[in-house]
């Protein structure tokens, strides 16, 4: 059998990644974009020197609705259109979105974080660990109490689950308390928290957690 060992000089040309990438997804309209849109105040107060990357089917929305904000400068919003099913770039095939990445790391020396945003897609999307480090899936309450009873594997397999939409609880009949509960015992007690990114509650502790977990600051 033969054993290549790689000269170190094959490597020389390759992109040097040093922002931890971090996946945000979940259904439609659970809240994703507006949790980013509230999280990029919170992380920035905090000097994190961060960059977006959004996924949309075949328009740019969510990108444009970020660049417009003025939470953030345009140049550090990038777009992938999956052109179909969100989870294949996120997952089957994230060569798309790891271009957009590496560009922006490029063009953003001392870049920390990228947060890329899939579009919205059903319970199963999950992200390649080849495109990020550490992933959260949001799911809100006005989809139904039953979502983490059903298991997908957004909800079993993400580092961490966001429960959005608590204000949302007393109006479609929600025992948040019980859904909560119900999310940490399927994940085996892993990282559940719960959000209202109208108002930003939960907000502070979403990017403690994203702080702690990729970026190493207490
Ligand atoms: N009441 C309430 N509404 C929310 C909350 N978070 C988001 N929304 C609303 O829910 C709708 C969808 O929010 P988005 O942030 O666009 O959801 P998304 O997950 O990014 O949607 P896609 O990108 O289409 O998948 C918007 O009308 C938001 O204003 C929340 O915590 N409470």
């Amino acid at each position: 059998m033969t054993v290549l060992h790689p000269s170190p000089q094959t490597f020389a040309g390759a992109p040097k990644s040093t922002a931890a990438r971090i996946g945000i997804g979940g259904p439609v309209g659970s809240g994703k974009t507006a949790l980013i849109e509230r999280l990029i105040p919170v992380l920035r107060a905090r000097n994190v020197n961060l960059a977006v990357v959004t996924n949309d089917l075949v328009t740019k929305e969510d990108a444009e609705r970020l660049r417009r904000s003025g939470l953030i400068e345009p140049e550090r919003v990038l777009a992938v259109e999956a052109g179909a099913c969100p989870h294949t770039v996120i997952r089957e095939d994230p060569t798309l979105n790891m271009a957009a990445g590496d560009e922006l790391e490029a063009s953003f020396p001392g870049l920390e974080l990228i947060v890329f945003e899939s579009g919205g897609d059903n319970l199963a999307s999950t992200f390649s660990l080849d495109l990020v480090d550490w992933w959260i899936f949001v799911i809100d309450v006005a989809g139904g109490d039953d979502i983490p009873r059903k298991k997908g594997p957004g909800v079993l397999k993400s580092d961490l689950l966001v429960v959005n939409k608590i204000d949302l609880a007393p109006h479609v009949g929600v025992n948040l308390e019980r859904m909560l509960a119900e999310a940490s015992a399927v994940r085996n007690g892993r990282p559940v928290i719960a959000t209202n990114a109208r108002a930003g509650d939960g907000v502070e502790a979403l990017a403690d957690a994203i702080c702690r977990a990729v970026l190493f600051r207490e």
